[in-house]
């Protein structure tokens, strides 16, 4: 009788050499290009969430937020703006990862060419298919839905509407303190670009003093049952039914779940009720009205891609802007000569008008947008924007000593266009760990500037994002004057210290700041 071992060993020797030779071919797929290692894939659904139980270990999972620490460093060490990344789970492949502006602007231009890979968006499917997680003639059905209200008519609204959700902020919140200390930055921001894309898109007026509070019927305040969710969308997805009270913070995300559901669901509701009384042309309309469509002619959506393209609009419309102002506000904090240049520049701009400014001036508040920008480059929310090679193929990328790598790509490679590494290569930027807005002031490497994605699958909401973040930072600072909050415990640190601390960052979907405490101080 053979003992267990005795059939156990040879079965994983043999295992083992074909992993390895799998290994070695997938390595050679792509001319055994120099770059990473790891046993599991991170970036899977299921990679994702082994990276957040296990500890970052140096060949099982390069942990979360991976991208956004090593920036620039595993290319500088491979002397190419390409790197491979080997890995054996799920199933052993070599995906390639690019920093380099030219070979990106290629793969972002010819979209048949390198399409998304439709399967690595399945945890934005959480309630039904929408605009991000498409591709094809699915894809080219949402954006003609939802394409209308992004329009220069609708980003008056949008600059109206911040203007109106941020002076409710100042006089039914902040009122006449001299000063409102906040342990997290993000306690602001998010409710805040929540409100903005609640009512600019969606025609649902928030308030500060009601929409915090749990309405009846409710256990959760939507911005709170919104924010658990997104950021808990991997185990979410891979959460199977019987596992959903096993554990505090399960329980916590399947609740979250049914209350999102729930709040989309009495949006469309209240919305077609009212719609009786009154025409409307944002977002929230032209979703409804294709909803309603009894056939499909090509623009008709079904009541799961109704619900799919709400969360998905409502997600991507506020997380991201959320996540950036917070950033933003860190390093106006941390850099106060920045933030006094900033405010001289509104205030000229300010005293030159006659009283609010309106939609129309947003062209004049240049340093608020440079300050924006060079706070997506330094954080973009997006580190990573996944391709895929529809057909072999080759790229041709610069060295770092001055030469060039022609890369094969097979059918089939997943392309990483690594956002944070291209923001951090010092072929296009100057210093690129110093936070210097005035680089966007000039003449500065489009190409290389990345954090909307580029080409038709580019964001959508990129001028909404503008026209709501420098109408905020207008009225912010203008009226504050934003410091680091002091805190004992931190007393002595260096600055160095204090940056990496204010800006200590996670991913879950997109990147987030962990713990921004500010003061905001009346001017
Ligand atoms: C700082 C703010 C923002 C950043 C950095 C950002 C970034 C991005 C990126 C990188 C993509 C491409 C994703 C991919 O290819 O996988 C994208 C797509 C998208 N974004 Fe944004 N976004 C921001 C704000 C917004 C806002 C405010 C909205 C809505 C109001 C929005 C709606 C969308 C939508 C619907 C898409 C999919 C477009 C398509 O595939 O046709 N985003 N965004």
């Amino acid at each position: 009788m053979p003992t267990v071992l005795s059939v156990i060993l040879p079965v994983s020797g043999l295992f083992l050499i074909s992993l390895l030779l799998q290994l070695r071919r997938v390595a050679r797929s792509v001319g055994n290009l120099a770059g990473l290692f790891f046993l599991i894939g991170p970036n899977t659904d299921s990679g994702e969430l082994i990276a957040r139980i296990a500890p970052s270990a140096r060949y099982l999972t390069p942990g979360t937020a991976w991208m956004q620490k090593r920036k620039y460093g595993d290319f500088a060490a491979a002397g190419k703006d390409a790197i491979s990344l080997v890995t054996a789970f799920p199933w052993p492949k070599s995906d390639l990862l690019l920093a380099d502006a030219a070979a990106i602007k290629e793969v972002t231009t010819l979209r048949a060419k390198f399409p998304k890979p439709v399967y690595r968006y399945a945890i934005l499917t959480a309630f039904g298919p929408n605009i991000v997680a498409s591709e094809g003639a699915e894809w080219k059905k949402y954006r003609k839905i939802t394409a209308p209200p992004f329009s220069e008519k609708n980003y008056k609204f949008v600059w109206d509407e911040t203007i109106h959700i941020v002076t409710d902020l100042f006089d039914s919140i902040w009122r006449d303190k001299s000063s409102i200390v906040v342990d997290h930055c993000l306690d602001i921001t998010l409710p805040l670009a929540l409100f903005i894309i609640g009512a600019a898109g969606f025609g649902r007026r928030m308030t500060w003093t009601s929409d915090l509070v749990v309405p009846p019927g409710y256990q959760m305040a939507f911005k709170d049952a919104l924010h658990i969710l997104s950021s808990n969308l991997s185990l979410y997805i891979l959460l199977p039914r019987w596992a959903r009270n096993l554990t505090k913070l399960t329980k916590e995300v399947h609740l979250a779940s049914v209350e999102v559901k729930k709040y989309m669901l009495e949006m469309v509701q209240a919305r077609r009720n009212a719609d009786k009384a009154e025409e409307r042309h944002d977002l929230f309309s032209g979703l409804l009205d294709a909803a309603r469509h009894e056939q499909d002619d090509g623009t008709a959506l079904t009541k799961d891609e109704l619900i799919g393209n709400m969360f998905i609009f409502l997600l991507a419309g506020h997380e991201t802007t959320a996540h950036t102002l917070c950033f933003t506000f860190a390093l106006l904090a941390l850099h106060p000569d920045e933030q006094e240049r900033l405010y001289e520049q509104n205030k000229g701009v300010i005293a030159s008008l006659n009283g609010i400014p309106m939609y129309e001036d947003m062209g004049r508040f240049t340093y608020s947008l440079a300050v924006l920008y060079e706070t997506l480059r330094l954080f973009p929310p997006i580190v990573s924007i996944p391709k895929i090679a529809a057909g072999d193929t080759i790229l041709t990328v610069n060295n770092i000593d001055g030469g060039k790598t022609t890369v094969p790509v097979p059918s089939g490679t997943d392309i990483e266009l690594n956002v944070s590494a291209l923001h951090y290569n010092p072929r296009y930027w100057k210093d690129p760990h110093r936070f210097i807005p005035e680089r966007f002031l000039g003449d500065w490497p489009k190409d290389a500037f990345i954090p909307f994605s580029q080409g038709a699958r580019a964001c959508i909401g990129r001028r909404f994002f503008e026209t709501e973040s420098v109408a905020i930072m207008t009225m912010l600072v203008s009226n504050y004057k934003i410091e680091v909050k002091e805190e004992p415990e931190f007393a002595g640190e260096t600055f160095e210290e204090r940056y990496a601390r204010v800006t200590a960052f996670d991913h879950a979907i997109t990147t987030f700041p962990l713990r921004v405490p500010l003061v905001f101080k009346k001017r």
